[in-house]
């Protein structure tokens, strides 16, 4: 249908069109059907060019995310949440007026790679910012599409590389909601009965095993580790108490003698399906430390890193040609014998029981295991104006999100000195942001000028992450493997 046609449209009669163009009444029919034409050819060149549009974008987005790989960049995508009801909450000491102006909306998604931000102070004119990064989401973007867009991460991660997916912002910003879904207020049970309200991480996990299930059975296995960062210092949330029940142990983290980070004594637990995943990290959730703020009452205190190993069974026929792949592949054994002793007994002996000719047992000692990582962090969220009992745990979370900004600064500056040991957030995480990984950060952006100072930052801390340049991520060496597939 033409716009022509359409009744309820809000045009110009065309009896009117005519009357003013000078066009006799009797010769009004043949100028409607040109008319008609016109429009329908205008509406076909458009449809068109919105197409051709589109696919150009496609092809510009597809040879950025290969300069991104060969660069190393970190990928930066901004989620702007709606506005909530906790936004209306009256502050201390405002005035009303202020308070109004305090909700007023002024992040907004201009398209879906740019945010705009109106900045206005008391007395100054207002100035527009914006910012580009990778993928922008407005409000209203579901977590479906949130997710659409993490997803070939996951298949990255089967073609052997590491992963990466980090939520950073202010507290109330929406980082948990869109890492793990909206907290139920029991249990800190995630898993709403609405599915479609999931996070990335159970997401992600339900995906990866999706993708695991299309391999050659008995190739791959996933090993799961839940730890939370608070006050500077690094608990196991899967470590169990003598009667089996789990609760938070402090454990330390170290530079091994490959200059790589390692939780020594860190609780792995192998996970057969998304549902047992879930399952295990819920349990560990529950001792995640959360307390009300300013902003709001489930806030988590504490950073989270949920770390998904998978381990590749690989032929050596065709694995590690180079010395570097070789020196991974020495370093996966001994690292899978370390935090896996049970899996990787089991599978010694089911070789040997099956190697019974010399040529089976040569074909069982060709078998390597390769291990990859996803790494999905839900960051604390930062925090100004907190005095009182709060102050030491929000300083502690301020310190470690700075010691990040740091680091990043650092790396993008090619300092020879990386400070990745000035916080133990940044020293866990030291493989995945100054490493080979896939990494891509999540900004978490409020709306309402109420929360500008602290979404400014968010964002200046995102651009700045979007300039870092790693060199090129590195791929473990799956050849066999994707042969079989
Ligand atoms: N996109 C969204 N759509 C609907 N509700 C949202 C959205 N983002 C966040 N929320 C809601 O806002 C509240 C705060 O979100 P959330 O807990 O994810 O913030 P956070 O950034 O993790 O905060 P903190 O750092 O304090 O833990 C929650 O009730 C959450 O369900």
């Amino acid at each position: 249908m033409t716009v022509l046609e359409e009744p309820n449209k809000a045009c110009v009669p065309l009896a009117e069109i005519c009357l003013i163009s000078g066009i006799p009444e009797e010769d009004s029919g043949d100028f409607r059907e040109l008319f008609q034409m016109k429009a329908f050819d205008l509406e076909q060149s458009l449809q068109e060019v919105t197409e051709r549009y589109e696919r150009e974008k496609q092809k510009r987005r597809a040879l950025h995310n290969s300069l991104i790989e060969l660069r190393g960049n970190i990928r930066v995508h901004c989620r702007i949440r709606p506005s909530l009801p906790f936004d209306h909450a009256a502050g201390h000491s405002v005035s009303q007026d202020r308070q109004r102006n305090s909700l007023e909306n002024v992040a907004y998604a201009i398209d879906d790679e740019t945010v705009l931000v109106k900045c206005s102070r008391p007395g100054h004119a207002p100035i527009n910012k914006t910012f580009q990064f990778e993928r922008v989401y407005s409000a209203t973007e579901s977590q479906d599409t949130v997710f659409a867009d993490v997803a070939p991460l996951l298949t990255s991660l089967l073609d052997g590389y590491n992963v990466c997916i980090m939520a950073y912002g202010q507290t109330g910003s929406g980082k948990t909601y869109t890492m793990l879904g909206p907290q139920l207020e029991e249990n800190f049970a995630f898993v709403s009965e609405d599915e479609s309200e999931l996070g990335i991480i159970p997401r992600a996990t339900q995906e990866l095993f999706r993708l695991i299930s299309e391999k050659p059975p008995g190739s791959y296995w996933v090993d799961v580790s839940v730890v939370e960062v608070y006050n500077n210092e690094v608990f196991d949330l899967l470590a169990k108490d003598s009667c089996g029940k789990v609760f938070g142990i402090k454990r330390d983290v170290v530079t091994t003698r490959e200059g790589k980070s390692d939780v020594p004594l860190l609780t792995y637990e192998t996970v057969a399906n998304a549902s047992e995943f879930l399952h295990l990290v819920i349990k560990g959730l529950q001792l995640r430390i959360r307390h009300p703020t300013l902003v709001h009452a489930h806030s988590s205190r504490s950073h989270l890193v949920v770390t998904l190993t998978i381990t590749t069974i690989v032929s050596g026929d065709n694995f590690g040609t180079s010395w570097e792949d070789e020196q991974i592949n020495q370093r996966l054994n001994k690292e899978v014998s370390c935090t896996c002793p049970q899996k990787t007994k089991e599978s010694k002996s089911t070789s040997s029981s099956r190697a019974s000719s010399p040529a089976q047992l040569e074909a069982a000692e060709k078998l390597k295991q390769v291990k990859t990582r996803l790494q999905l962090v839900d960051l604390a969220g930062s925090m100004s104006g907190v005095t009182g009992a709060a102050l030491r745990e929000t300083s502690f979370i301020n310190r470690s999100l700075s010691a990040l900004a740091d680091v990043l600064g650092a790396i993008a500056e090619q300092r020879s000195h990386v400070p990745y040991r000035n916080s133990k957030l940044t020293h866990l995480l030291q493989d995945s942001v100054g490493g080979d990984a896939k990494l891509l950060v999540m900004l978490c952006i409020s709306p309402s000028q109420k929360y500008l100072t602290e979404s400014m930052q968010s964002l200046g801390f995102g651009t700045r992450a979007r300039q870092v340049q790693r060199g090129q991520v590195r791929k473990r060496n799956l050849t066999a493997l994707s042969k079989t597939k």
